[in-house]
């Protein structure tokens, strides 16, 4: 039961793994290759794992008629959505550039492949592993195409059903055992309403009729990781879903959040970028261990404020000990510890003691 795979060459993920951080470039380069090239090179300077785009074969990803439809928006870069997809569609070579950047600055780099020939293109320019958009998960002809590639696959899950994502599961799992589920709302910028982070583990959440029987990614799931695709502004829910569970994260970036795109608005500056990176590296070192017990840090505390038993009046030698005889302080010297006070009673101090005097175990007969 695989929790944890290598999902980019040396990079393992799930388990006790760093949470994978993927820097969603999406098509916030405007079509530039420039600003393509600064946003990984971003990506890299800020932390993150991964700088990732969006392949698209146009004319396989959408039909005549969505080319052909007007696409009248401030975001648009053509008169047509056709017109608008080809200004912001990186050519095949233009993709080998960017992942020979990536490769010299040091970051791994992958794409959406958002229609099976894209896919195709992707495999063959060797990425470490696919992204299926979420508007690709119930696509299952794609899916076990891309399964069969064999590559680590990383599929998110908005706009779908739970009994959808199941047979995403059984799908890809067929031919694929390295992948991972990413729980995504498919809304720019993301209501925190909608955003649903007990889907990836529940913890606490409305209660919907019979939730005892609800049943999310982490149960439903457990052999193979669950991750986070955020669409919201800011960074605390990313990072509350590492504290979830999560084992990889995708938020888009932007140079310019006022830039001209529909992405820009949801998507993370640079600044909030490293501030993510760096929140979600300190939740995974405080997620700590499961094991309940005083630490080595906690024993000046413990020397200076910790309580122990101690006489409420002064008791004589030989006198038989009861509750009411003691009292809980903060005692010099440390005394026996309050949680052992029950196990005095019945027994006989050796000596006299003083009111506040602590009573230490060598005292006891
Ligand atoms: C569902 C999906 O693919 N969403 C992507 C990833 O989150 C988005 O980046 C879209 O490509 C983008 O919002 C489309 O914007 P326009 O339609 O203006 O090119
Ligand atoms: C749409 C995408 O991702 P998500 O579904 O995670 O938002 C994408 O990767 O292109």
């Amino acid at each position: 039961m695989p929790l944890q795979f290598e999902l980019c060459p040396g990079r393992m993920i799930g388990g006790n793994h760093p949470c994978f951080i993927i820097a969603e470039i999406g098509q916030n380069h405007q079509g530039d290759i420039e600003i393509a090239k600064k946003m990984i090179k971003m990506a890299k300077d800020c932390g993150a794992d991964c700088a990732k785009f969006q392949k698209s074969e146009l004319e396989y990803k959408f039909s005549k008629q969505a080319l052909n439809r007007p696409y009248n928006s401030v975001h648009s870069w053509g008169k047509t959505y056709g017109d608008h997809k080809r200004h912001l569609e990186f050519s095949h070579d233009q993709y080998r550039e960017l992942k020979k950047y990536a490769t010299e600055t040091g970051i791994f780099l992958t794409a959406s492949g958002m229609d099976e020939m894209a896919m195709e293109f992707l495999h063959e320019l060797d990425v470490p592993f696919i992204k299926v958009a979420s508007c690709d998960a119930n696509n299952f002809p794609y899916l076990e195409r891309t399964a069969k590639k064999g590559r680590p696959m990383v599929v998110s899950t908005g706009m779908q059903s739970m009994e959808t994502i199941r047979r995403v599961y059984n799908t890809v799992k067929e031919h694929n055992k390295n992948f991972t589920l990413l729980q995504c709302t498919s809304a720019y910028p993301l209501d925190p309403k909608d955003v649903n982070l007990c889907v990836i583990k529940y913890t606490r959440g409305k209660l919907v009729p019979f939730h005892f029987f609800f049943k999310e990614y982490q149960k439903e799931f457990p052999d193979v990781p669950i991750g986070y695709s955020g669409h919201e502004q800011g960074i605390y829910i990313s990072v509350a879903a590492v504290a979830m569970g999560a084992k990889v994260v995708e938020r888009h970036v932007t140079l310019d959040k006022t830039g001209k795109g529909n992405d820009h608005a949801a998507s993370l500056d640079p600044s909030e970028l490293a501030e993510m990176v760096r929140a979600i590296r300190l939740v995974e070192t405080a997620m700590g261990t499961p094991v309940k017990q005083m630490l080595p840090c906690e024993k000046t505390c413990h020397d200076k404020l910790g309580k122990s038993v101690v006489a409420k009046n002064a008791i004589s030698k030989g006198e038989v000990l009861s509750l009411d005889m003691f009292a809980v302080k903060v005692g010099e010297p440390k005394g026996i510890a309050p949680e052992n006070m029950q196990q005095l009673v019945g027994k006989k101090l050796k000596v006299d003691v003083e009111g506040d005097d602590s009573i230490l175990a060598d005292m006891i007969e």
